[in-house]
């Protein structure tokens, strides 16, 4: 089954402190956006990607796909203040797709593995994530002080890609517009509209490059790939 892939690549990395796009930062020489493309070249059921950045830096973005020879289809979109801005407008120009997986242009170690289960997945329940079981203790703090320890037991650290039938991510998207509500990710959209949204396994080598440490993490996966 094809989908339609929309990245969001539009932020502007403030957790990096690099005061740049931190998805133009080298790792191994290479910026972290073509990392996290080659994830999907092999991909035939990728039928085309929607890269939603900045317009800013459209000319940069679009350099770098010639400079590193990205075969996939490329179409533009233009970003929004909020990450959930940036993929709706992705959303808006899938336009005809069935499905769409929605991913982090800061994923950069996604697996094919990880990326045909979130897609069965969305095929078969309509909309899915892939995520992984938290690892460690998780506490509600308030003032500096501990609150509440969380029943680790049923949470799930969830990440991308995160996959639907187009017609309820669009639909959840104009619901939360309306709204006024925002989400730090797609599924919670969806969620909200009481629509089920499968879990599937990540991985936890499918890091959101976040902070500088994680560019080390970054550098180290690629030196033992
Ligand atoms: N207005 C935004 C904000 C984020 N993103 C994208 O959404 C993904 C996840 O966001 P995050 O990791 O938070 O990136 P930034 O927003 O750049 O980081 P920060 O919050 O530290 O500024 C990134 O690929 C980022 O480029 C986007 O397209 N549009
Ligand atoms: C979508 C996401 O990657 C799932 O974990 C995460 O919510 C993105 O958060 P960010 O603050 O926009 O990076």
């Amino acid at each position: 089954m094809k989908y339609t892939l929309v990245i969001p690549a539009a932020g502007q990395g403030k957790r990096m402190g690099a005061g740049k796009n931190k998805l133009l930062l080298p790792v191994r020489s290479v910026p972290l956006i073509i990392h996290t493309l080659r994830a999907f070249e092999q991909d035939a059921q990728c039928e085309k990607i929607v890269l939603v950045i900045n317009p800013e830096e459209k000319a940069l973005f679009a350099r770098l796909l010639q400079e590193y020879r990205v075969q996939k289809p490329v179409l533009f979109a233009a970003g929004g203040a909020e990450r959930q801005d940036s993929v709706y407008q992705g959303v808006l120009m899938a336009e005809s797709a069935e499905y769409i997986l929605v991913h982090d242009g800061a994923r950069p170690f996604v697996t094919q593995q990880v990326i045909d289960e979130v897609l069965h997945m969305a095929i078969e329940c309509g909309a899915a994530t892939c995520a992984v079981p938290v690892k460690d203790t998780v506490k509600r703090v308030q003032d500096g002080m501990a609150v509440e320890t969380i029943d680790r037991s049923s949470l799930w650290s969830v990440q991308t890609p995160q996959g639907f039938r187009a017609g309820i991510l669009l639909a959840a998207h104009e619901a939360a517009k309306q709204a006024a509500f925002l989400g730090t990710d797609d599924a919670s959209l969806v969620e909200r509209m009481g629509e089920r949204v499968a879990v599937t396994l990540g991985s936890y080598y499918n890091i959101k490059v976040t902070t500088p440490d994680d560019l080390i993490v970054a550098e180290s996966f690629l030196n033992n790939a």
